[in-house]
């Protein structure tokens, strides 16, 4: 059976690692919109916003388990085997002059390219062979993500449709898949600057693949905005390790989904640190999905009565829309990051 960690892979997580004890939930149950799970799943979501969902309980899911595998090895050979100026004619953000990234390099391939602009968007041969495998994984990341959206609305009693019709893969949203690598620090200690500063996601719901340690959450960090950056980073966190588990994929949500409930359903604050013991003298490769409302989506609360209402200043804000949102969001963090 695949394991969406390869046990022990490539060493074992400590048993001494201080780590955070996430609820778990069966992906049938999700589907099904099982009452029990789906009342747990609303309470996780109002507050941590960080949980598991068991791929391992339907074929759709290991499916999804298997192909965020393929995606290991895809990221795994591309960050290794790619020279500097290939790396950058592709976007690949982080890379240092001599092709090395240090701390972290990343790059994304974009679900709206790939599903609805196929003919303008241009893949580079080293990721164009596997396209068929971005197409699946990014349609299964969006069933999953629909079915604990259609949850959301009934417990935040809003009409069908209201958060899934706005999640729709038909939609342009800016959603993407990305690929992570944060090599092992040369000295083998942890890394001081943390390679992943704290930070919520833009979108609405991020399902993340790892195989190491290195995810971290805290229990004290409430949603209090946009994060992004030490700022973020309050010496009163208490920070915990995210294990990873076999079989299972890591979800939290976003800022997105807590700006359309007017902050009733949280965004899970999170860093990347070096991965614990022995598992950070090896480089660390991760995968995440996202799912984004679509870019004509109003950036403003839905209203029901179990949503707070909006505050007089927000009534008097003009909304805009998720596109420009995020352009905002992109820029005010490159702006955080250049003063840095
Ligand atoms: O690499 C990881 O484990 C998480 C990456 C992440 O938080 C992000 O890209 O937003
Ligand atoms: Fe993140």
């Amino acid at each position: 059976m695949p394991s969406a960690t390869y046990d022990h892979y490539p060493a074992p997580f400590p048993e001494d690692a201080p780590v955070v004890d996430l609820p778990k939930f069966s992906l049938t149950k999700i589907l099904q919109a099982d009452e029990e799970t789906a009342e747990t799943l609303f309470q996780v979501c109002c507050n941590e916003g960080f949980f598991y969902i068991d791929l391992t309980t339907e074929p759709l899911g290991l499916k999804f388990l298997e192909e965020g595998q393929g995606l290991h090895h895809v990221g795994k050979e591309s960050f290794e085997d790619n020279a500097l100026d290939v790396k950058k004619a592709y976007h690949c953000a982080g890379a240092d002059e001599d092709g090395k990234a240090k701390t972290l390099e990343f790059f994304s391939i974009s679900r709206d390219g790939l599903l609805l602009d196929r003919d303008n968007y241009a893949l580079p041969p080293w990721l164009s062979k596997d396209e068929e495998l971005y197409k699946s994984f990014l349609k299964n990341a969006n069933i999953v993500a629909l079915a604990m959206l259609s949850i959301f609305e009934k417990k935040l009693h809003l009409d069908p449709g209201a958060l899934t019709n706005i999640h729709q893969t038909k939609d342009w949203s800016g959603c993407f898949l990305r690929f992570l690598h944060y090599p092992a620090p040369k000295e083998g200690k942890p890394l001081e600057k943390v390679p992943g500063p704290a930070h919520t996601d833009a979108g609405s719901i991020t399902m993340l693949f790892n195989w190491q340690g290195g995810l971290q959450i805290t229990k004290t960090g409430e949603f209090e905005g946009h994060y992004y950056g030490e700022d973020a980073d309050k010496k009163t966190d208490n920070w915990l390790f995210v294990k990873p588990e076999p079989g299972h994929v890591i979800v939290n949500l976003g800022e997105a989904i807590s700006i359309l409930t007017n902050g009733k359903l949280k965004a899970g604050k999170h860093r990347v640190v070096t991965p614990p013991g022995p598992q950070g003298r090896f480089p660390r490769f991760s995968v995440i999905a996202t799912n984004r409302p679509a870019n004509d989506t109003l950036m403003k609360s839905l209203k029901s009565d179990v949503i707070p209402p909006e505050t007089e200043k927000q009534l008097h804000e003009e909304p805009i829309d998720a596109l420009q949102w995020s352009i905002n969001k992109v820029a005010a963090i490159v702006n955080r990051a250049a003063s840095d």
